[in-house]
């Protein structure tokens, strides 16, 4: 499982996706090669994000593809997600692995700081987020990071590292030269909605990998 986080990674959006078109903007996203997807809703109640949660893994697997909770570890092992995706304000990688066991994935985001992805590193997460590397509508608040530091980051560790932020068709390369082994994207697939759209992206991204 931690052995193919590699390609596009689809990130899902409530503002973007209303929950009433979650699943079918999902299916098209990996139909169109999509290798992860990460659940992303910090406002749904809790029971709604518990049957989403399961119905996108089950989706998800379908495709074998990797299925990872945003935020949230307990809700990652209640469901028996794949992984969970956490940031620097997200409870530590120690709390996430005492629920999840060591044969789940961890994400962590690093944003553009090689101490924090050696930190990362140092405590056991599964792969590092880096970003955002372009202006990014979804998270304009992001701090910006370099190229150059995702470049000495993919020499550094051995570990996937995973760019983020106004990640698009055009744009995605330069990432991928530098190292990364996925791309995370929201807008530039979830941006659209016609589901025939978000296919048609998610297959210009994942064939550059
Ligand atoms: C793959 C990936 N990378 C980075 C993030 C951002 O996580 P975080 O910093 O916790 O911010 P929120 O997404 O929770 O707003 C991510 N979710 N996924
Ligand atoms: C969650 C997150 N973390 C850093 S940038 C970002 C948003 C990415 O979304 P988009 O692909 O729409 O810029
Ligand atoms: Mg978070």
């Amino acid at each position: 499982m931690k052995q193919n986080i590699q390609g596009l990674y689809a990130i899902t959006d409530p503002t973007l996706t209303p929950d009433e078109h979650l699943l079918p903007a999902a299916e098209a996203a990996l139909f169109g090669g999509a290798r992860l997807l990460q659940y992303r809703d910090k406002t749904a109640p809790p029971d709604l994000r518990r049957r989403r949660a399961s119905q996108l893994r089950a989706l998800c697997h379908e495709y074998e593809a990797l299925f990872i909770v945003n935020d949230d570890p307990a809700l990652a092992a209640e469901v028996n997600a794949d992984g969970v995706h956490i940031g620097q304000s997200d409870g530590g990688i120690a709390t996430a692995r005492a629920l999840l066991g060591d044969n789940r994935i961890i994400g962590v985001t690093c944003h553009g700081d090689l101490t924090l992805a050696r930190e990362a590193a140092a405590a056991g997460a599964d792969y590092l987020a880096m970003g955002r590397f372009f202006p990014s509508r979804t998270k304009p608040q992001a701090p910006p990071a370099e190229i150059a530091t995702l470049k000495q980051a993919c020499g550094e560790f051995h570990l996937p590292v995973v760019a983020i932020g106004g990640v698009n068709a055009d744009n995605a390369p330069l990432l991928i030269q530098a190292g990364a082994a996925s791309v995370a994207v929201i807008e530039a697939l979830f941006g659209h909605s016609d589901p025939a759209d978000i296919e048609a992206a998610a297959r210009r991204i994942s064939t550059l990998f």
